[in-house]
């Protein structure tokens, strides 16, 4: 039955690239507002995929799926970018603009939502001193190594505390310690109401940060619990995430 308070609802969703076999077959799942998943399974089994229909990077071929409320079929192109406003994303190959500075990859959501630039200082400085790029602001994203670019990209992603957070192997580059600390991140950002949705292969990820696990198996979705817990002790951090009022931007909701 239809989940009228879903944030993200995919009923019967299939995808098949031009001319190719169908890599999604009748995935059907909803994402409660709040919700924290990991999205799971074997290398070409589809999770890309659908977290480029999730970001309407691309429209499904069969299904449908519904985003804050609304039927993705009948959005328009300002609706679309309205929405992708409301969502962090960071895709495996990052997508930084090449000619803009790390400080202003950064910036650019926000400068999208109009928020003062004082702000803007303020809160990508201190983000970039958190994630360890405090000394490249000026650099241009070409000159960093995949793991300082990878920090780039999910700084980019939650600068402006989305309602959706959609990150693919977001930890993938990283040194495990680098890759606890954005974990952690990811964690405040959900306690903050902040709906993550995280494609990894990491199986010390699944196991210490239990959340639910949308399993997809060549391109079938099983929603799972959370994996069995590590053993011995978890060391736990925190994250500098300010609250954030998100209806002061002006990005209206829908
Ligand atoms: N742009 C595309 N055009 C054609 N086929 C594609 C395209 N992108 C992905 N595919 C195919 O769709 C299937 C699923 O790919 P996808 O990248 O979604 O899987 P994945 O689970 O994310 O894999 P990985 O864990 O290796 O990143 C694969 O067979 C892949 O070859």
């Amino acid at each position: 039955m239809a989940d009228e308070t879903a944030l993200v609802r995919f009923d019967d969703v299939g995808m098949r690239y031009d001319g190719g076999a169908e890599v999604l077959h009748g995935v059907s799942f909803s994402l409660a507002p709040g919700s924290y998943h990991f999205l799971t399974g074997p290398s070409g089994a589809g999770k890309s995929t659908l977290l480029r229909l999730l970001y309407l990077a691309q429209r499904p071929t069969a299904g449908q799926i519904s985003l804050f409320g609304r039927d993705v079929r009948e959005l328009g192109r300002a609706d679309r970018a309205r929405m992708r406003q409301r969502m962090g994303v960071v895709f495996q190959d990052f997508r930084l603009l090449p000619h803009l500075s790390v400080f202003d990859n950064v910036a650019l959501p926000l400068r999208i939502l109009k928020a003062p630039e004082a702000e803007i200082r303020r809160d990508v400085g201190e983000l970039l001193a958190w994630v360890g790029l405090g000394e490249h602001e000026a650099a241009s994203p070409a000159t960093l190594s995949g793991g300082q670019q990878q920090r780039l990209a999910i700084a980019r992603a939650v600068v402006v505390r989305p309602r959706l957070l959609l990150a693919d192997e977001p930890t993938g580059n990283l040194d495990a310690e680098m890759g606890l600390k954005l974990m952690h991140l990811f964690e405040e950002l959900n306690k903050l109401g902040t709906t993550i949705v995280i494609a990894t292969h990491d199986t010390t990820l699944l196991a210490r940060f239990r959340h639910p696990r949308l399993v997809l198996t060549e391109g079938r979705l099983k929603t799972m619990p959370p994996a069995p817990p590590p053993r011995g002790p978890v060391v736990q951090r925190t994250a500098p995430v300010a609250p954030r009022a998100e209806d002061t931007r002006g990005e209206g909701r829908s």
